[in-house]
């Protein structure tokens, strides 16, 4: 049996950047840039004025003083005249500063006068006020995106103000999932006494849509080696392939010996871990295979854990752990020890800092105590104790916020 931190290790060894490819601007959003990005242009391009009121030259403004107004300048236009001594030109935010001027005061502190063809200016200004200076948020040719860097919308914003509307970014992984298990039936049909739904295949599934598109539910097979091993056949054409159930020590527990049988390489099958020890991990050529436990729980906390830090691995990113919140535990816990714990638990904000208190929950098979969680909290091998008041790790899980 190897440690969570080993077990993390060798995943993402084994979990390798995929190839870049070019995708339209609106498509990337989540994904990572395989390519730098310089910026084409300075930003702003030009003086601009942040506010609507008169471009003055600012050593003019005795207040009160009246100017002749020259022109009038609108976002879009291209001013013709130049400022001189006595002169204004009104001017709206987002236009360009006119030549001679270098400052713009507000529309509140002016008066026009004569039909607007002069103003009177009512308050002093300084050289540069109300002026966003051209290139003074970026120069032309500087990296405004490094490569790697997640597009979310800001940087998408980025994107369209530096004229890519085609970017490169890393491919996601293509993942199927498969679950099997002699007891569970399509969540369509109501089961019979002894009968499961098939839960795990669409919790993994939505787990997996958070970060990737391109995920598929390959079905359910009973506990017989033949069926697995061809659902496994077709699932080994996807970058991950994700099983639930069969991992455990039971007779019908066949999907390890399947995936021996069918030559996958096995890494681990075994890590120190609870909710979900028998977590196997391999691959055949350079596709993934995960075979989580079945307990819900388990299915979900090892997704967590090992298969979205891999797919984060995969697709670019360049962190790809979840952020751990320190918070004060509220409630003394007793724990088993051994292996490391994850347990369900509810994180509120409490003055400056965190509290956390385990939620009611019946182990690994219990998936609903995991809706009124919104983090994992995590118990280290080596605690023998944990005590109301004591800091400790909670792992929020996108899933749970
Ligand atoms: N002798 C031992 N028995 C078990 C061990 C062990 O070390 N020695 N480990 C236990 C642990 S820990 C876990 S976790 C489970 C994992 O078992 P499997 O991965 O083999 O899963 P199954 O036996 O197929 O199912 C477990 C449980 O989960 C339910 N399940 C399965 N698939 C689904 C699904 N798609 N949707 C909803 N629920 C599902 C299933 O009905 C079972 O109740 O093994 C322990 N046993
Ligand atoms: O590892 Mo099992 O997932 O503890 O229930």
């Amino acid at each position: 049996m190897i440690s969570v931190d080993e077990a993390l290790k060798i995943v993402l060894r084994k979990g390798k950047k995929l190839p870049p490819k070019k995708v339209k601007l609106e498509d990337s959003a989540g994904l990572c840039l395989a390519e730098g990005i310089k910026s084409d242009l300075n930003m702003p391009p030009f003086n601009r004025s942040a506010m609507d009121g008169y471009a003055v030259i600012a050593k003019d403004i005795k207040p009160p003083v009246e100017l002749e107004v020259i022109e009038s300048i609108r976002a879009g236009y291209n001013p013709k005249k130049k400022i001189g001594r006595g002169q204004a030109s009104k001017i709206m935010t987002g236009a360009v500063v006119p030549d001679g001027a270098d400052a713009v005061i507000k529309v509140e502190e002016t008066k026009a006068l004569d039909g607007d063809k002069k103003v009177r200016i009512l308050k002093k200004t300084e050289k540069g006020a109300n002026i966003a200076r051209k290139g003074e948020d970026v120069r032309v040719g500087k990296t405004v995106l490094p490569k790697g860097t997640k597009i979310r919308a800001q940087e998408t914003g980025i994107l369209a103000a530096v004229g890519k509307s085609n970017v490169t970014v890393y491919s996601t992984p293509s993942i199927g999932i498969i679950s099997t298990g002699d007891e569970l039936v399509d969540i369509a049909r109501k089961p019979k006494p002894w009968q499961i739904r098939n839960s795990n295949s669409y919790s993994l599934a939505a787990q997996a849509r958070q970060i990737v598109k391109d995920v598929e539910i390959l079905g359910r097979v009973n506990d017989k080696k033949s069926e697995i091993r061809k659902l496994i056949q077709k699932g080994l054409k996807k970058d991950i392939l994700i099983l639930s159930g069969g991992v455990s020590m039971g007779e019908y527990d066949l999907v390890g010996e399947v995936l021996l049988d069918l030559g996958v390489k096995i890494f681990f099958e075994k890590v120190a871990l609870r909710p979900g020890k028998p977590t196997v991990f391999g691959m055949k050529g350079d596709k993934l295979i995960f075979a989580l436990p079945g307990n819900p729980v388990s299915t979900f906390v090892t997704f967590e854990l090992f298969v979205k830090p891999c797919v984060k691995k995969m697709m670019g990113y360049t962190s790809y752990e979840h952020p751990i919140i320190h918070a004060e535990l509220e409630k003394a816990i007793n724990m088993k020890k051994k292996r490391r714990e994850y347990r369900p638990a509810l994180l509120k904000q409490e003055g400056t800092g965190w509290k956390v208190s385990l939620v009611d929950w019946h182990g690994s098979g219990d998936l609903f105590s995991l809706t009124g969680a919104n983090g994992l909290l995590i118990i280290n091998e080596s605690v023998e104790k944990l005590n109301a008041g004591d800091m400790v790790e909670v792992m929020l899980t996108d899933g749970l916020l």
